[in-house]
Formats: structure tokens, C-alpha cells, sequence
């Protein structure tokens, strides 16, 4: 980390004018200069733990399909502008049943991607009730982002990509289709809410603002040349 980002989240933790977490890590293996806490929100199977295992390990967890129990976590971080950002990201079970569990969870994280399976309508359908969810339990200036998983398996798509930005573009959320399968997006999703969060707390009055919209769109097509869905 430079100097200079190090004396700024130093003085914006002191005058309390970052409300993020400035945290240093001893150990060498995993330094970082600033830690977020992240939630992966949506109905059962939608392919949460695929993508966080996708973006953590770059594999895809295929065969038979084992729903998360409660909730569980894994850090990965990622270089910033320079700096180490950690995403702490908590991968959610979708059953009905766990709800209790998870709105603990809420409260504490700044950033929220919300999935649902472009194969099923109904996970689709339930994006306005998890987004009426957050807006109850998360905090008000939570960073949300939208994700169409299993873009792979056009076949059975039900769910169209315009139907998707349009709900997206109803909530202001930015909106991209992943596929935890082929791994296309996934990784460009978690960079983005990571350059999110960090201009948020690290930003200094007369920058301008990180866009996260233009970011995703620049990027998405910079990737369409080579990308597969
Ligand atoms: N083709 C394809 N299959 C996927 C993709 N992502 C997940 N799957 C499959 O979908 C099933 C459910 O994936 P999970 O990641 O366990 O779903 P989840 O949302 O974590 O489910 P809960 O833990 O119950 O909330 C598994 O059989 C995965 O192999 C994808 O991008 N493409």
C-alpha cells in the first residue's frame, strides 16, 4: 500500500469519516490494507457456493448438488489500485428454512449480490421479495449488485437477459449474467463491488466518483470479444 493510502484510511479511521474497516493482518499469507464484508443472497441452487467457489479457487463444483446448512465464509483478496482489499464473503443457504439465520448477517455487510438461475422462472420471480429482504434487514447504503447465473446453459434459459436488466435498471442495481461453470463474469463481479467499496472508503472529496455501472459495462466489453457463455 502507498504512503499516501496508508496516512488517508489512517486519518479517516481516526476522524471517524470512514464508516469501513481499517484492519491490518499480521500474518504474511494473507495481508491486506482493508477488509469488506460481502453476502451471496438468493433462492436454493441458484449456484451461490459455485460462484464463490469459482472466484476463490477458479474451479466449478459439479455432480451432486449438496445445499448449504446456515452459513459459511471465505476471504479472497483481491489488489485494488494498489491496494489489498479483503473480501470476507458469506455464502448463505437459500432454503426457506435457514431465513432466520441469515438476516443476523445482514446488518454487518457492505455489499450484497443477489442470484437467481436464468433456468428458473421462480428464482427469478423471488428477486422483488429478496430485495424487499434487504431493504429491511441490510444496511441503507449496502452495495447490490444483480447476477444471472448458469448463463452456460442456454438451452434451457427461460429467463431473458433483457429481463434481467430491466429489473435491474427498476432498483438501480448493476446487473450481469455469470456462469459459475465456465467462470465467465464471475470474477468481474466480485472486482467490481470490490472497487466499490473501496473508492467509498478511501475517497477523497475532490475525486470523482467511481461509476460501478460504466466499470461493469467497459469491462463486460472488453471480455465479449473472447468471452464464453
Ligand atoms: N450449468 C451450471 N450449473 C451450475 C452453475 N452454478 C451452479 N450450478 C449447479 O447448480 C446446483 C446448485 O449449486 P449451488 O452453488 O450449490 O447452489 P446454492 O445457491 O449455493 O444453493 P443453497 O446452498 O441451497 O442455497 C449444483 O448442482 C451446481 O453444480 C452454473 O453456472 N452453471
Amino acid at each position: 500500500m502507498s504512503e499516501r493510502n496508508t496516512m488517508l484510511l489512517e486519518k479517516q479511521a481516526k476522524n471517524g469519516t470512514s464508516k469501513y474497516m481499517l484492519e491490518r493482518c499480521a500474518s504474511v499469507n494473507e495481508y491486506y490494507d482493508i477488509a469488506f464484508k460481502v453476502m451471496l443472497l438468493g433462492d436454493s441452487s441458484v449456484g451461490k457456493t459455485c460462484v464463490l467457489v469459482r472466484f476463490k479457487d477458479g474451479a466449478f463444483l459439479g455432480g451432486n448438488f449438496i445445499a448449504t446448512v446456515g452459513i459459511d465464509f471465505r476471504n479472497k483478496v483481491v489488489d485494488v489500485d494498489n491496494l489489498k482489499v479483503k473480501l470476507q464473503i458469506w455464502d448463505t443457504a437459500g432454503q426457506e428454512r435457514f431465513r432466520s439465520v441469515t438476516h443476523a448477517y445482514y446488518r454487518d455487510a457492505q455489499a450484497l449480490l443477489l442470484l437467481y438461475d436464468i433456468t428458473s422462472k421462480m428464482s427469478f420471480d423471488n428477486i422483488r421479495a429478496w430485495l424487499t429482504e434487504i431493504h429491511e434487514y441490510a444496511q441503507k447504503d449496502v452495495v447490490i449488485m444483480l447476477l444471472g447465473n448458469k448463463a452456460d446453459v442456454a438451452a434451457e434459459r427461460v429467463v431473458k437477459t433483457e429481463d434481467g436488466e430491466r429489473l435491474a435498471k427498476e432498483y438501480g442495481v448493476p446487473f450481469m449474467e455469470t456462469s459459475a461453470k465456465t467462470g465467465v463474469n464471475v470474477e468481474l463481479a466480485f472486482l467490481a463491488i470490490a472497487k466499490e467499496l473501496k473508492h467509498r472508503a478511501t475517497q477523497q472529496q475532490n475525486e470523482p466518483k467511481f461509476q460501478i455501472h460504466d466499470y461493469i459495462e467497459a469491462q463486460k466489453h472488453k471480455s465479449s470479444c473472447c468471452g464464453h457463455m
